[in-house]
């Protein structure tokens, strides 16, 4: 049976859809979860979409934090659940606390639309664990506050631990030491700004290297699961 990834739709997501296909191509079974949903209906792993989630008010994902859903998600990922957040998901990631440091203006303060170069700087996460090691991949970014920042301690601490996941090879947003994901410390939980969900198809690129993000998860679940 294919493990069941739920995609949490909120009011503005945009990239909840193409998350859901991404799941898909990459076999796993997608499951909609809705951002006032009690339950996350047996899923197996949850993927925070990108978008703007409540027209960005206030900053990005302050508000969808407090939704139910993610009072669900944030309880599963303290057992275990892997959840992946990308670009919105990972700025609501930051908001609700399962990732340390934040996500603020572009430091260029003009929204960025286009391919990053990326190294995978850790396979050792649920979500990064199919990528050859130091993989260098190209993944859509577009989004106008994906800066992230965190003090120098968090940094360190980030990096000694080896829970930087992504870095840019090409930095377009100023993110403090190229950071362009991060996990949490048991490697469950892993945000990054640019798109795995778009980039799943060689007709239209820029890369099919988006599906190992799922291709890890799934891996990861199936190797839980024979244990
Ligand atoms: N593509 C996105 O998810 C955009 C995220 C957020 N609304 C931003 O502009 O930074």
């Amino acid at each position: 049976m294919s493990a069941r990834v739920g995609v949490v739709t909120f009011p503005g997501s945009l990239d909840d859809r193409d998350a859901a296909r991404a799941v898909y191509l990459a076999g796993g079974e997608p499951v909609a979860l809705w951002h006032d949903d009690a339950q996350i209906h047996g899923v197996d792993a949850v993927f925070l979409p990108g978008g703007f989630s409540y027209g960005d008010a206030l900053r990005c994902g302050a508000i969808a934090r407090f939704s139910q859903v993610m009072d669900t998600v944030k309880a599963a990922a303290a057992q275990g659940m892997p959840v992946l957040g990308v670009c919105n998901g990972f700025q609501v990631l930051c908001e609700s606390h399962l990732l340390p440091g934040a996500l603020v203006r572009n430091a260029h303060l003009r929204y960025r639309n286009r391919p990053a170069r990326l190294r995978v700087e850790t396979t050792r996460t649920a979500w990064t664990n199919a990528f050859a090691p130091e993989a260098e991949i190209v993944l859509p970014a577009k989004h106008g506050e994906g800066r992230y920042v965190a003090d120098e301690a968090v940094l360190d601490r980030l990096e000694g631990d080896g829970r930087v996941v992504f870095r840019y090879l090409d930095n377009p947003n100023g993110s403090m030491r190229d950071i362009a994901g991060v996990a949490n410390e048991a490697g469950n939980v892993v945000g990054l700004m640019p798109h795995p969900e778009h980039a799943v198809e060689a007709l239209t690129g820029p890369s099919t290297d988006g599906l190992g993000i799922v291709a890890s998860v799934l891996a990861h679940l199936s190797e839980g699961a024979s244990r």
